[in-house]
């Protein structure tokens, strides 16, 4: 059983969402100890781009302020190196296919071993496209964590499920991250919905900022991941580092509503 399989075992899991490098690469590696510290079942560590087609505007600031900052892959890999023994609950990586290419298939999967990654996910590149990535991926003990949206074809639903090891990623709207205003009624049916051809473990994100939304649908799904509402606490805490690990503990703290 994967680590990722194990953070679902008998409870749902809180996934939490950080871009790393913003503020700094030495706060994402404090902030991911503190998320690890408190409870968090599965961190997701996302690689800033310059062009993250599926972010709204809280990460792809985030995403910015990191790449300003010089933050590289090589850099993410050696940070997370650093805080490797001390963190642990699941690391999944989250980037777009181009940083991937760049360093090259063969290095990114040598260093995700070596750095103790659990997942990855890769919200550009579908399943069915560089079936090869995705299964030596798997080969190496990494689970390919792939997304669906309430659109999702029966068939497609199928064929994930071949590929998809850890959990599902499902995705709430059809639209981008941070999203306070997505819906969230049609959860129950969607997740019931994908539950028909999926049996590993639903995780909804998209939209999911305070502890009443969490509360709201956490019965229907296995987990759930919130990026940007972190992101925001973040940012508007990014010059005072005793605060900023403080307002997130007790954000963090609060959606765990189960
Ligand atoms: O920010 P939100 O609405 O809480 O959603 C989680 C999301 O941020 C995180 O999982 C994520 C960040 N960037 C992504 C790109 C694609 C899919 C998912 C993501």
């Amino acid at each position: 059983m994967s680590k990722i399989s194990e953070a679902f075992k008998n409870k749902k899991a809180l996934i939490t969402y950080v871009t790393a490098g913003d503020p700094s690469l030495e706060a994402t590696k404090e902030i991911i100890l503190e998320l690890n510290k408190v409870g968090v079942d599965i961190i997701e560590v996302g690689i800033p781009f310059s062009d993250p087609l599926a972010d709204g505007p809280i990460i792809q600031k985030a995403s910015q302020k990191a790449l300003k900052n010089g933050i590289t892959l090589k850099k993410i890999f050696e940070a997370l190196n650093e805080i490797k023994e001390d963190v642990t609950c699941p690391l999944v990586l989250m980037g777009y296919y181009n940083s991937i290419l760049n360093y090259g298939i063969d290095n990114f999967i040598t260093d995700a071993v070596n750095t103790g990654i659990s997942g990855v996910i890769i919200p550009d590149l579908p399943f069915d496209e560089e079936e090869e990535f995705y299964a030596k991926i798997k080969e190496n003990s990494i689970d390919p964590i792939l997304l669906v949206a309430p659109n999702t074809s029966e068939e497609r639903l199928k064929e994930i499920s071949k590929v998809c090891s850890g959990f599902l990623y499902c995705v709430s709207i059809m639209g981008v991250t941070g999203d306070s205003q997505a819906p969230m009624e049609h959860l129950k049916e969607y997740s019931q919905r994908v539950r028909k051809y999926i049996d590993i473990p639903l995780a909804i994100g998209f939209g999911i900022d305070s502890p009443t939304k969490a509360k709201n649908i956490i019965e229907y799904f296995d987990g759930i991941i919130v990026g940007s509402a972190l992101i925001k606490i973040i940012d508007e805490n990014s010059d005072d580092k005793d605060k900023l690990l403080k307002e997130i503990i007790n954000f963090t703290k609060s959606l765990k509503v189960w």
